[in-house]
């Protein structure tokens, strides 16, 4: 779902490098230098209000380090994120409270991030206590609330995270994560950790939730089927930068990255389409040594010269959807626009 009004994420040339040097007193007496891990480098997009960006891409490519920057767990070492015009810079600071209140995250694992020896109940009231004003009563009835919205019983909230399935666990952190009504919910690999069966119960939740609630969605995941079960827009990260970046249909049904194209045919099959299943040939490359030019053109079928020289930018595309992609090769094809991208 799109709308007419500005993006409620705009991020600009994020990166985040880790210091991953041998400790200082070793480097003075060994000589060796400093090293640094680019987990994310120039990344660019927006998301507009009750919308579902997607990221997608192997592991190691830097999608939970972009999440952790989007909430703040992580400092930018570049580059600016902005959420509904605020930068995020100030979440920090005494003037953040407000504004951290909008952002949430749910994580891969449900049970590693409740409280064992919490009662539900007081799971979920917690953010109610440290952001509200809000009575004991008020936020009990808050509670009931938010555990029918996630599909489960108020008289839940007198047990333990280890008596609930990994599915229920899952509705109990999206109904903690709501409980201060956030508009913006970043949620990193939320159903990797539960059974297929459960993955899409867990997934129609969410998406129920953001049509009833008007929220907005950064969804991280490295399986394409349930990206394809979610997502609005979809980008597809490689070595810490984004390769392509799409509205669904355009990425699934017309890829043009050659990195896209490799993750699309390893799918099994997407909603019957029948996608010939061909697996992802070769491997992401050592971060620490990132291949020179585009960092894909060790694996990449078109890879020229050029290719290993000089590292392509978004550029945007003809046609609909305003697909942008980062490759030589369709950069020198007729479909390109010629305007380099200025989000995305
Ligand atoms: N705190 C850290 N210190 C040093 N390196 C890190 C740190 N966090 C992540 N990295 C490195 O940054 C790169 C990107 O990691 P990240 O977890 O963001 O990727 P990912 O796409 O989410 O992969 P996965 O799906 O395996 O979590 C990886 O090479 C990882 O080893």
């Amino acid at each position: 779902m799109t709308t007419n009004q500005a993006p409620l994420v705009e991020v600009k040339d994020a990166a985040r490098w880790f210091d991953v040097s041998a400790p200082w007193l070793e480097r003075v007496l060994s000589g060796k230098p400093r090293i640094m891990l680019r987990a994310v480098d120039g990344v660019s997009f927006s998301i507009n209000r009750g919308e579902t960006l997607a990221l997608v891409g192997e592991s190691g490519c830097g999608k939970s380090t972009m999440a952790r920057l989007l909430v703040g767990l992580y400092p930018l070492t570049r580059g600016e994120i902005k959420i509904d015009g605020e930068s995020i810079s100030t979440l920090q600071g005494p003037k953040g409270k407000a504004l951290r209140k909008r952002l949430q995250m749910i994580f891969q694992d449900p049970y590693a991030s409740l409280n064992p020896r919490w009662r539900v109940g007081r799971i979920i009231a917690e953010p109610l206590k440290a952001h509200t004003s809000m009575t004991v009563a008020e936020q009990d009835a808050r509670v009931d609330e938010l555990l029918t919205q996630v599909g489960l019983d108020p008289a839940d909230k007198q047990r333990y995270p280890h008596q609930f399935s990994g599915g229920q666990r899952q509705r109990i952190s999206i109904a903690r994560a709501l409980a201060v009504k956030p508009e913006f919910l970043v949620c990193d690999e939320p159903t990797s950790a539960l059974d297929v069966s459960v993955q899409a119960q867990v997934l129609n939740i969410m998406k129920d939730l953001q049509r009833n609630l008007g929220l907005t969605y950064l969804f991280i995941s490295h399986n394409l089927a349930v990206v394809h079960h979610v997502a609005d827009r979809v980008g597809v990260m490689y070595l810490g930068r984004i390769v392509e970046i799409a509205e669904r249909d355009q990425l699934f049904e017309n890829p043009r990255h050659p990195y896209t194209k490799m993750l699309i045919s390893a799918i099994p099959d997407i909603e019957g389409k029948g996608a010939s299943r061909t697996p992802v040939a070769g491997e992401v490359p050592n971060p620490l040594q990132p291949p020179s030019g585009c960092t894909f053109h060790p694996r990449c079928p078109l890879a020229r010269d050029l290719c290993k020289q000089l590292a392509p930018t978004l550029i945007n595309l003809q046609g609909p959807g305003q697909t942008q992609v980062a490759c030589h090769a369709v950069e020198q094809s007729w479909e390109y626009e010629a305007t380099p991208a200025t989000t995305g």
